[in-house]
């Protein structure tokens, strides 16, 4: 089988009603986040399979990211944009992800501000399969959905 550690799974544009900001005004109201994930992985096996149970689910990863944003509460983007890159690197097998995290209505006179990271997995192949073996539990659990 061919391997490759180039492949990317992606998310643009998931939109999160998130509480989001620094100031006083921000902490009583929900705001519009705009996220893009990139998360480098090897699709190699799903692929050939055409499983779900053996591809990491962006289903899954949208369903994740839009509950965190909502619990974290963060004050910065970049708060938040380090917690949620931690909690996918923790969760899903991928060895890079970038993420980008803006504010479409927050400054009047640009289209979004925001913040863009890239952070890289510490995990051993030991690691890699436990979280491989997680994520094949989780998307049989999908698949009944
Ligand atoms: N680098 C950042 N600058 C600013 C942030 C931020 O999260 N990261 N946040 C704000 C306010 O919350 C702003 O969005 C209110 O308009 C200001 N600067």
């Amino acid at each position: 089988m061919f391997h490759t550690e180039s492949d990317v799974v992606f998310v643009k544009g998931l939109k999160v009603e998130a509480v989001i900001g620094v100031y006083a005004w921000e902490r009583a109201i929900t705001q519009p986040l705009l996220i893009d994930i990139a998360l480098e992985t090897d699709i190699s096996r799903a692929a050939v399979s055409d499983d779900v149970n053996d591809a990491l689910n962006y289903k899954a990863v949208c369903d994740d990211v839009s509950a965190w944003c909502k619990e974290i509460q963060a004050k910065l983007l970049e708060h938040l944009a380090g917690q949620i890159s931690d909690k996918l690197l923790a969760k899903y097998a991928c060895h890079k992800i970038t993420l980008s995290v803006a504010k479409p209505t927050a400054i009047t006179q640009a289209d979004a501000v925001g913040v863009q990271i890239t952070r890289y997995a510490s995990t051993s192949t030991d690691e890699l399969a436990i979280k491989e073996a997680a994520e094949e539990a989780n998307n049989s659990q999908a698949d009944d959905v």
